[in-house]
């Protein structure tokens, strides 16, 4: 008699994960072939210690290498899709089989999974755009007042952005966490460190700058990613988001420089953040010093990140190029 184990599924754009509840599984096989996954191991289940297997037809293509780690209490699958997208269902019978079940653990909506994009994309077009209006009518003056304007709405943005490090490291979107924690990290520092902790610096066109920006590269990339939910491209939208990053990278991280450059002696001044050291010794570590070793981090994240952009770009064109011909 042929044992079924209980399956759990949830997907994200480019994966179907299947957890398979089986204790201390042995022997275990998974192959797929034509769209068709088989499943093989001996394991206690539901109906105790046994060979269990199943096997499903995926409603579309799939990849033919499947990936799977077993823990002492289930084996956990992952297959790759052939082409990005939210599927409606996982098989091809519209009547789900009965050892199959949502994983809730995982489970997302593609709702879920776009909304927070699309969050993102209206704060910085409205801040990309209040600061661009503010300065065609206020002229130099609105440099003045950018923080007090646009600070509410880009603290949003930007808590929210960490979600992307989130998202990086489940897998849930196919890129590096560690270029998406230096990009999160770098930008935030900035902001709630630099920025937020200093009355003094409010007011200081810098902070125009930084984020005017930071914002000129969302209202590319954003959009991309959600036409990219869609399985749509936009081949001008495409070519922005790999492309202006290249003048506005270095020029960002050179703002966010002088930023940080201009708070070094306020820093000084008030002592803010500075560790007081015992009496005998009769100093304080300023905040001066991390502020000097992050200007050199800086430099390296920029180099880091202006590398993985750069062969994000050669991947998404060479791709291109190749299914044209
Ligand atoms: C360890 C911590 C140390 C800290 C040290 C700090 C030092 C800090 C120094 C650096 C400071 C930098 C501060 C930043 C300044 C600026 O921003 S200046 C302004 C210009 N900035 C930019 O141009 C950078 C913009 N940011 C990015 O591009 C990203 O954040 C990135 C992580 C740097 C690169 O993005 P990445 O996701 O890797 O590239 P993509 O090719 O766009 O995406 C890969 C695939 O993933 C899909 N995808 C990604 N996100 C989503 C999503 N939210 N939703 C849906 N899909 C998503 C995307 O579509 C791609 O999929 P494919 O199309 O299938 O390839």
């Amino acid at each position: 008699m042929t044992l079924t184990p209980l399956v759990y599924w949830a997907q994200r754009h480019e994966e179907i994960y299947l957890r398979v509840e089986l204790t201390d599984a042995q022997n275990i096989d998974v192959q797929v072939h034509e769209n068709v996954l088989k499943f093989q191991a001996l394991g206690r289940g539901a109906k105790g210690q046994h060979n269990y297997e199943f096997s499903l037809e995926f409603l579309l293509p799939v990849k033919s290498e499947v990936s799977h780690k077993s823990t002492q209490r289930q084996v956990n699958i992952t297959v790759r899709k052939q082409q990005r997208g939210w599927w409606e269902r996982l098989t091809v019978l519209e009547r789900k089989p009965v050892f199959l079940v949502p994983d809730f653990d995982r489970w997302l909506d593609e709702s879920d999974a776009e909304m927070e994009i699309q969050e993102k994309f209206l704060g910085f077009s409205w801040i990309f755009v209040n600061m661009t209006v503010r300065l065609f009518i206020f002229g130099q003056d609105s440099l003045y007042d950018t923080f007090h304007t646009i600070s509410d709405v880009m603290f949003f943005c930007q808590t929210l952005a960490a979600v992307e490090v989130l998202n990086a490291a489940f897998g849930v979107v196919r890129t590096g966490v560690i270029p998406t924690l230096i990009q999160v990290v770098g930008r935030n520092f900035v902001l709630f460190i630099i920025f937020g902790s200093l009355e003094e610096m409010h007011h200081r066109p810098v902070v125009f700058f930084v984020f005017y920006l930071w914002s000129a590269i969302e209202i590319f990339r954003y959009p991309f990613y959600v036409l990219g939910c869609f399985n749509t491209e936009w081949k001008t939208l495409t070519w922005l988001r790999y492309s202006v990053w290249i003048p506005l990278y270095p020029l960002g991280v050179l703002a966010e420089a002088v930023a940080v450059v201009q708070s070094i002696p306020i820093f000084d001044q008030t002592k803010l953040y500075s560790i007081p050291l015992p009496k005998a010794i009769g100093t304080s570590i300023n905040f001066s010093y991390v502020l000097h070793v992050y200007l050199i981090l800086m430099f390296l994240g920029l180099f880091i990140n202006f590398r993985h952009l750069y062969k994000q770009r050669k991947r998404r064109f060479r791709t291109k190029k190749r299914k044209a011909h």
